[in-house]
């Protein structure tokens, strides 16, 4: 068995090898720890999970741990998307949320993320205190709680009975106050009157029924598919990309739609697709969002991205006079930026973005539909208006490529990273070094070349941004043969 421990986003494991209903009782005796350790434990914990093998079953685990431990458990009802158990957060003023998902991972797996009252991503001091009790758990000690009970013969542990009375498991839908808050983050009268044509993808996912029922109130003319519960995600990945959604694109436009909008399995990252039938990647959306919120809504405000993401912001950013926070990779670091700077807008290039008057979590439902919003305000498609953009802006050329490794090359190529220092790439002077995660160079031109390992998967990724299309390719060649990396 592997390690437990929280990751990017949460702990992940092989479903029966790691993933099993003791580990997740482990697991779920340690947030409660934690949660009693800050005196939280009488608001309680909502507990939301998405549709994969088993997670109704796992559910329950966690909202009989839960109870145990004396803390209430408020159980959503049916497969909900990530950023709507970090809604029902605020609406339960719960301590936080224990959300059951593996996210995009493959049908194989399953996964355990805690999210505090803040209603986003736990921070890295957070999930360490909860990996620490876990440890303590494993090893018998006990953890600074109100005493746990465990299970028959589980954990080696005894410790004195709970004051359990008090707290109780309940159910609720989420469903219609998210829909209610929703609504009014988003201007659905406009979406209305555009009389749009959407079709919507997705992917097999917990976030079913949502953009459907959304649109759908609002008068959009709508194709729905892969909107049935399957834990093999029709054989492919739950992970919205150019290459995985391939049927959205041929069913946009084969119907003439203005748009295709997925979600992952999860639904808090977004896929869009254009009128064309193109994908629109996550760093060409943010400018798009960025340049809507201003132009449109007239907002005023700062912008959080991750060190991969587009500096396109940063154009844009210094244009409207605000600030830009760069922050490692992991929307948990974007939602505390937007917490503490009260950014308009927070965003990565893995997907993931939320806007002010939202929690601090990314909400794939929520991009999808403001797609849908900036479509019908401007009357152009999303190409059109990211014309716009890079007429007033200049063009950026932005591409990852992810690269496995074997663990020793792993190493290999770390070691090289830390010796790395040119003093020029693609004969441009190397202006910056950025070491918040991995390390960025960032050059004369502003073009810019970003290594890390990822934190999810056994790979590399090599993140570069260029001013024309043969630049970025004679980066990525650089790169890849200074750190030989192939
Ligand atoms: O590049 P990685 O470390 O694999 O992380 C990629 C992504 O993983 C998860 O989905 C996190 O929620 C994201 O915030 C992160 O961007």
């Amino acid at each position: 068995m592997n390690k437990i421990s929280f990751g990017t986003d949460g702990w992940r494991g092989i479903i029966a090898r790691d993933f099993t209903f003791d580990n997740v009782r482990l697991v779920t005796g340690a947030v409660a720890a934690y949660i009693n350790s800050k005196g939280l434990g009488e608001r309680g914990l909502v507990v939301g999970r998405d549709n994969r093998f088993l997670a109704e079953e796992f559910a329950e685990t966690v909202a009989e741990e839960l109870n145990r431990q004396g803390i209430s458990a408020f159980m959503c009802c049916g497969a909900t998307p990530t950023p709507v158990t970090a809604y029902a957060i605020q609406l339960k003023k719960a301590a936080g949320a224990i959300m059951l998902t593996a996210s995009h991972n493959p049908p194989v797996y399953n996964g355990f993320k805690f999210i505090p009252e803040y209603a986003g991503p736990a921070l890295p001091h957070i999930t360490k205190e909860i990996e620490e009790n876990i440890r303590r758990l494993q090893k018998g000690d006990p953890c600074d709680m109100r005493g746990l009970i465990p299970p028959e013969g589980r954990y080696g542990l005894l410790v004195e009975e709970t004051d359990a009375g008090a707290c109780e498991r309940s159910d609720f839908h989420p469903f219609e106050p998210y829909v209610k808050h929703i609504s009014e983050v988003v201007d659905l009268e406009m979406i209305g009157k555009a009389a749009l044509k959407v079709v919507i993808d997705p992917m097999y996912g917990a976030g079913i029924g949502y953009l459907e029922h959304i649109l759908g109130q609002a008068g959009v003319q709508l194709e729905v598919f892969h909107n049935t519960r399957d834990p093999l995600f029709g054989g492919t990945l739950p992970e919205p990309s150019g290459k995985t959604l391939e049927e959205l694109k041929n069913r946009v436009k084969a119907g003439g739609a203005h748009l295709g909008l997925a979600l992952d399995g999860d639904a808090d990252r977004f896929g869009i697709i254009d009128s064309n039938g193109e994908y629109i990647t996550p760093n060409q959306f943010l400018p798009l969002l960025y340049y809507h919120l201003n132009t449109a809504r007239g907002w005023r405000g700062p912008v959080a991205r991750t060190v991969a993401t587009t500096h396109l912001l940063d154009r844009m950013a210094v244009r409207y006079g605000q600030k830009v926070y760069e922050s490692p990779v992991g929307f948990k670091y974007i939602g505390q930026n937007m917490l503490e700077k009260n950014c308009v807008l927070g965003g990565e290039e893995s997907g993931g973005l939320s806007i002010r008057g939202h929690i601090p979590e990314k909400d794939g439902i929520l991009a999808g539909l403001l797609a849908a919003e900036m479509v019908a305000r401007h009357g152009k498609s999303l190409s059109g208006i990211l014309e716009d953009i890079y007429r007033e802006f200049g063009w950026l050329y932005s591409e990852r490529l992810d690269l496995h490794t074997t663990p020793e090359q792993k190493q290999e190529i770390l070691d090289r990273l830390n010796l790395w220092e040119p003093r020029e790439l693609a004969g441009q002077e190397v202006a910056r070094k950025i070491t918040l995660d991995g390390i960025k160079l960032v050059l004369a031109d502003g073009a810019w070349v970003l290594i890390r390992p990822s934190g999810t998967e056994p790979l590399f990724r090599i993140y570069v941004e260029a001013n024309h299309m043969e630049q970025k390719s004679q980066l990525q060649q650089e790169v890849r043969e200074l750190l030989k990396i192939q």
